[in-house]
């Protein structure tokens, strides 16, 4: 399994946890102890079943959760230290570690997911304020970006992943402004599809989608179905088409 760099220690129970700058942090927090909740309910049967990612089994699901915990600590520790600890070696290493832990037992993937998510939870409430700006990658020389980023990025995991595991959590229980999150998201990285307007039937509201023509298809439902759709989850459930037929989307990894 890739190596975590040790970080320096956590909060213990007699000194309270340190308010960290890192954004999203807390959102990220109770949504963990949403996922682990249902991790620990899941019986061997369950983790061998699909999930809603094609040709990952839920057991998949909860070892990539695990190993992105370890992934997002390496750049919180490259940009605690200066030293270059990119999320992965290369994604050939990452897909290896994730079928390697989804062959553990699921008391073994509960207990992986809870440790790796505790000891991220500590680098991240120990990462100094005049360090979020530091650039790290995902991998040695792909795109930089500010350690700042890597909260959301958590955030979005744990809560997309969690949805994924089909175990009874949805995109109708993400908070609002997780979908709004995702849908600014989403909207960033499709700007150069064909345009259309997603109407947000629950919020009254309509906001455009890539290059918007001046009769644009207009794609109709509740906040989190559109947003599960644009992560290219299920089939369009819950949604309507004013040209009778949803466009394809990719799919968010
Ligand atoms: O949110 C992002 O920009 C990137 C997320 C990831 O790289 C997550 C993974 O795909 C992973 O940890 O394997």
């Amino acid at each position: 399994m890739t190596p975590v760099p040790g970080e320096a220690p956590g909060p213990t129970r007699s000194s309270p946890a340190p308010v960290s700058a890192l954004a999203h942090l807390e959102e990220t927090v109770l949504a963990t102890q949403r996922y682990l909740a249902t991790v620990n309910r899941l019986t061997s049967a369950d983790l061998r079943g699909p999930s809603h990612l094609p040709g990952w089994s839920r057991a998949h699901v909860v070892a990539h959760v695990s190993r992105n915990a370890e992934a997002v600590q390496r750049l919180l520790h490259w940009a605690r230290t200066g030293e270059p600890t990119p999320m992965y070696v290369s994604d050939e290493v990452r897909d290896r570690d994730i079928e390697q832990s989804a062959r553990l037992s699921p008391e073994e993937l509960a207990a992986d997911a809870a440790e790796t998510a505790a000891l991220l939870e500590a680098a991240a409430r120990g990462l100094p304020a005049d360090r979020l700006e530091e650039t790290v990658s995902r991998t040695l020389g792909s795109p930089a970006f500010p350690v700042r980023r890597a909260g959301a990025m958590r955030r979005i995991e744990v809560e997309v992943h969690h949805a994924d595991l089909d175990a009874g959590y949805a995109a109708h229980d993400w908070p609002a402004d997780l979908h709004d999150l995702l849908l600014k998201r989403r909207r960033r990285e499709l700007t150069e599809r064909a345009g259309l307007v997603l109407a947000l039937t629950d919020r009254g509201e309509e906001v455009p989608l890539g290059r918007v023509s001046s009769d644009p298809a207009v794609v109709a439902g509740l906040t989190a179905d559109v947003v599960w759709w644009l992560l290219g989850r299920g089939s369009g459930e819950g949604l309507r088409c004013s040209t009778g037929q949803l466009p394809e989307l990719g799919k968010w990894a």
